[in-house]
């Protein structure tokens, strides 16, 4: 998620947009080995879903029961989706439109902001599809528009489209609005571990960087052959997604089974990422997720990314640590810890493993 220097890539992977008008099959670098393949029949997620009302909790630090519901989905799940949050379905519909919008340019207009330089080295920002470091990776049938949105100094505008011309001010406000709601839901976090109410909320802010990323899945001829997205963790802070409101896609992992995380009008999901596993010492967990893509229609989600400071030490939180619950993961740089999960996520494997004691 933050390979700041441009690197020397293996291949140039194509742009699923495009391939997709030309292949009756997806290619073999696409197709993901028979034991990880998506089970078309995936479970549903069992009741009670993880739903959350924001505008029904209380200052952080109060009990109640919707207090209990996010720290119980969280604990499930790792994940919730959050209704009541703010942000009118009007301007939601706005995001969604200029994301499927911005999807919809020619590929000129498009590869305007490619994350290649020169068409030969592989930046994190811009358009176009993950790093591959090996010729045996599987590719995602995904694209991608990658984009760094806070703190506002690090924005670099001309990565950002110009096009649809609403694209830069929809996701200005968008970017405000989505702060509001991981702020307040880092407040309760921190309070459900007794630590000061803004602990984690001072872990966002300042220098902290915060990632924008716009994913685009096209319908694959054989779904059932590839993944949208791989299996992975996030490496965040906490993460809020837009998903899709029309097509499902994304699947949350429990106890080694894969669920659908259903469909909830104007519902965002947020989910606790590693760099929460390691600060809360392990009271948190970063859930396993993944996207499967369908035959028939193209999917979008426009995915928040709150890390740490990249000059930061992560490390559970002293407060957290105790004879009784010793550290269970390794101090990394959250610079250290982007970069290797970059490259572990290319690899299909998982960093927060490697960070456990
Ligand atoms: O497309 C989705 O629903 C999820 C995307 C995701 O997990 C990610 O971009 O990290
Ligand atoms: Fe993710």
């Amino acid at each position: 998620m933050a390979c700041e220097e441009p690197s020397k890539i293996v291949n140039i992977p194509s742009i699923v947009q495009e391939l997709v008008t030309c292949v009756q099959e997806p290619p073999s670098q696409y197709v993901v080995p028979e034991q990880n393949r998506p089970d078309m029949a995936c479970y549903e997620m069992p009741d009670p879903i993880p739903i959350i009302d924001l505008s029904c909790l209380p200052a952080p630090g109060n009990s109640s029961d919707e207090v209990d519901k996010m720290q119980s989905a969280l604990k499930n799940w790792g994940l919730f989706l959050a209704v009541g949050h703010g942000i009118e379905p009007s301007f939601l519909g706005e995001v969604m439109k200029v994301t499927r919008e911005f999807y919809k340019l020619p590929q000129e207009e498009k590869q305007k902001y490619s994350n290649l330089v020169d068409g030969q080295e592989f930046r994190m920002e811009g358009y176009g599809n993950d790093i591959v470091v090996s010729e045996k990776q599987t590719l995602d049938w995904s694209d991608r528009l990658y984009l760094v949105v806070e703190p506002e100094s690090r924005r670099i505008y001309s990565m950002w489209p110009a096009h649809p011309p609403s694209f830069r001010d929809i996701l200005c406000e968008y970017t405000v609005r989505c702060r509001e709601i991981a702020s307040l839901v880092l407040r309760h976090l921190a309070k459900m571990l007794d630590l000061h109410e803004d602990y984690f909320v001072e872990m966002i802010e300042e220098d902290a960087v915060t990632y924008a990323r716009f994913n685009y899945y096209p319908p694959c001829p054989k779904p059932d052959q590839v993944l949208g997205l791989k299996p992975h963790t996030d490496a965040t802070v906490i993460t809020v997604v837009f998903i899709d409101d029309n097509v499902s896609g994304l699947q949350v992992e429990k106890n080694g089974v894969w669920y659908k995380v259903p469909i909830v009008p104007n519902a965002l999901l947020v989910n606790t990422g590693d760099a929460m596993e390691i600060l809360s010492n392990g009271f948190f967990k970063s859930p396993v997720h993944r996207a499967v893509t369908n035959a028939e229609q193209d999917r979008v989600s426009l995915v928040m990314f709150y890390t740490a400071d990249p000059e930061s030490e992560l490390e559970p939180v002293p407060e957290l640590v105790d004879k009784k619950r010793p550290a269970r993961y390794r101090k990394i740089k959250t610079k250290d810890y982007l970069t290797k999960l970059f490259e572990t996520f290319a690899e299909g494997t998982l960093v927060i493993d490697t960070m456990k004691i």
